[in-house]
């Protein structure tokens, strides 16, 4: 049993090379490595298609600024990116996907109290975008009971 428990310490150190989120290269990195994701997602990219179109450098600067400013106080994103979601048509399937995709890529890379906080804030801010469309947290039991 104890040495069980040493061999699993022991390849848990071992493993964990990740750190936190620290500066504007960890935020690109981030948000970079998400899109990548996004883009290879069928649901995510039938909505970001059409609308990003070519300008994937341009977004993917607005999204670091973006980020830069929430998780790292550098205040370089002063817009409001709730109206550019009104006219999406987005599901409670998109939102969940978002989410889903962005802890993965966030927990894939780092670890920490700005990690956890821009999981956090991402969840948050989804939750306030759902509400302003109408779009229902609760989960639909597709079964039928
Ligand atoms: C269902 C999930 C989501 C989808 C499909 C989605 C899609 C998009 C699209 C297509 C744009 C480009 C809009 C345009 O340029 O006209 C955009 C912009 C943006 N999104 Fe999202 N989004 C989602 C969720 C979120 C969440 C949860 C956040 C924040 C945590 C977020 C933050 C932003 C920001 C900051 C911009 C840039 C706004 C600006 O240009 O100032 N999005 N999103």
């Amino acid at each position: 049993m104890a040495v069980q428990v040493r061999s699993l310490y022991k390849t848990d150190m071992m493993e964990e090379n990740r750190k936190d989120i620290a500066d504007e290269t960890d935020v690109e990195l981030l948000v970079n490595s998400f899109y990548t994701k996004v883009r290879n997602d069928h649901l995510l990219d039938a909505v970001f298609g059409p609308v990003i179109k070519n300008n994937w450098d341009n977004h993917l600067k607005i999204m670091v600024d973006f980020w830069s400013t929430l998780l790292l106080y550098t205040r370089k994103y002063n817009s409001d990116p709730l109206p550019k979601h009104l006219p999406l048509e987005l599901s409670k399937e998109h939102f969940d996907r978002w989410i889903q995709l962005f802890n993965e890529t966030v927990d894939e890379l780092f670890v920490g109290v700005i990690a956890e906080n821009a999981k956090k804030r991402a969840s948050s801010i989804a939750k306030i975008m759902k509400a302003v469309k109408g779009i229902s947290d609760v989960e639909v039991n597709k079964q039928g009971s």
